[in-house]
């Protein structure tokens, strides 16, 4: 008998939704404002920011397009990022203070997670560093927010 082939969840649904992305952004930007390296880029940032990369975060891996509906998308994403002059030290340790409290709150460890996961920070941040630089400028327009998907396909439930 031919069996219907489910879709594999989002890496959003896989990682646990808009409640998993909030308490990793809540744990790390608590993190970051005590840290000596990264903590001073966001000191005047405003309180709801961990709630704004939550939605950003939720977006990309395939949840609600709420950082779109409230906050701009990705040009303003982009834009939040110019003329801040990160370096890459800084990038690296964003990404993985990040990581650690990935690990800390508990999202998925399995590689198939992890390697998509990963993967966007690496993408992200490194475009966060490049358009940080002086004098970059950008157009009006944008492509859409960025889209993750798996990299490599999660366990598969084989049941007939
Ligand atoms: C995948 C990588 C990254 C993502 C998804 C991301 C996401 C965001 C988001 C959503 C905002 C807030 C935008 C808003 O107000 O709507 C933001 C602002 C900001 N980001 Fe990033 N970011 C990334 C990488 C980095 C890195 C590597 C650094 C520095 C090491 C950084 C530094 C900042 C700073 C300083 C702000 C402004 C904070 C303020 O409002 O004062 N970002 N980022």
């Amino acid at each position: 008998m031919e069996t219907e082939k489910t879709l594999p969840p989002t890496l959003y649904e896989w990682a646990g939704g808009e409640e998993a992305f909030k308490r990793l952004t809540t744990t790390f930007y608590t993190k970051v404002l005590a840290d000596p390296l990264i903590g001073p880029l966001f000191a005047g940032m405003a309180e709801d920011h961990p709630q704004y990369v939550a939605w950003c975060l939720s977006e990309v891996f395939g949840g609600p397009k709420s950082y779109t509906e409230h906050r701009g998308g990705h040009r303003h994403l982009i834009m939040q990022h110019l003329n801040r002059h990160l370096s890459e030290q800084q990038r690296a340790h964003w990404v993985s203070v990040l990581l650690e409290t990935a690990d800390e709150i508990g999202l998925p460890a399995d590689p198939e997670f992890r390697a998509a996961f990963v993967s966007y920070l690496e993408w992200g941040s490194r475009i966060a560093l490049a358009v940080s630089q002086p004098g970059v400028e950008i157009g009006e327009d944008l492509d859409p927010m960025p889209h993750w998907d798996w990299i490599v396909q999660p366990p598969q439930d084989t049941t007939p």
